[in-house]
């Protein structure tokens, strides 16, 4: 059986101001799973991630690593964020050194590794990430596209085994979409078990293994693409637009074509498609 790698359990949590902003959530990703987690604005997904390392501390309920929970010691914190990296979703949180270099050293310092080693990753995680050559520049002075590749180098440096990662695809364009997907199938093929929250359906229908609907606080669908994207209630109520290929399936069914609305793919429903044309 494939080992958990990461999961909630009962896990809830209220704001001090009295927002309930996760409800009794339970999801288990297991070892090198590619995982999307989506739902409306205001659903939950950053406070869930920023439980993923310890980062908040539930109000009742836990989240496990590797089957161990987690426990708000320093000591016990330091050996979770040495496993699980999270990626903000906005660079600017995550980024604050003069230069590329020093930013993405920070996290293998405080690591405690020596000189060698952190140059060592710099150089490999620039390298990963398609931004060698930009060790000397300023942050700030980078594209946004090219401040998220630098935020994704400075949690791979630290050489995590779960990368989280909220909407890292978020006001890239389609260039910068691709680019960051490629560092995270990259990743995931050398075993990374990766997190991600998005509200882009297409990026998700080429990405995740697993989809979990966040609404509310509540985990209120998990499955496969095929399982949630085909269901156009479930998305509508998550306010996400189902791809375009579900509402081409719909509208032959709705004409009283015999097809199977839970393909998904642009293949599989072009292939769907000549089915039809093969039984005519
Ligand atoms: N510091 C805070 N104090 C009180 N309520 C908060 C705080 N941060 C977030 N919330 C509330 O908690 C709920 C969940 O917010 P969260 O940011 O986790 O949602 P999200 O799914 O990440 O949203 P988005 O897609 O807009 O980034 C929302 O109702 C939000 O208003």
């Amino acid at each position: 059986m494939e080992k958990i790698h990461l999961e909630t359990k009962n896990l809830s949590f209220t704001y001090p101001d009295g927002t309930k902003a996760l409800k009794n959530v339970n999801i288990q990703i297991k070892k090198g799973e590619k995982i999307a987690i989506m739902g409306p604005n205001g659903a939950g997904k950053s406070t869930l991630f920023s439980h993923f390392n310890g980062l908040t501390e539930p109000t009742s309920g836990h989240v496990e690593i590797d089957g161990e929970k987690i426990i708000f010691n320093r000591e016990e914190l330091l050996k979770v964020r040495q496993k699980v990296g999270i990626v903000f979703q906005d660079p600017n949180d995550q980024l604050f050194a003069p230069t590329v270099k020093e930013d993405v050293a920070f996290g293998p310092m405080n690591l405690g590794l020596d000189y060698d080693e952190v140059k060592n990753r710099i150089a490999e995680s620039l390298k990963m990430v398609g931004m060698s050559g930009f060790e000397d520049k300023t942050p700030h002075h980078l594209s946004g596209g090219q401040q998220k590749r630098i935020a994704i180098a400075g949690i791979v440096a630290m050489k995590p085994e779960i990368m989280i990662l909220d909407e890292p695809t978020a006001g890239l364009d389609p260039e910068g979409v691709d680019k960051v997907l490629n560092i995270l199938n990259n990743l995931n093929n050398e075993g990374m078990s990766i997190v991600i929250s998005s509200h882009d359906i297409e990026m998700v229908n080429h990405f995740a293994d697993k989809i979990f609907i966040l609404y509310n606080g509540e985990i209120i669908a998990k499955g496969n693409k095929h399982q949630i994207f085909s269901n156009k209630e479930l998305l509508k109520k998550a306010h996400l637009k189902a791809p375009t290929t579900t509402e081409i399936l719909y509208k032959l069914k709705e004409n009283g074509l015999d097809v199977n609305t839970e393909k998904i793919t642009v293949d599989e429903t072009v292939e769907e498609i000549l089915n039809i044309e093969r039984i005519k």
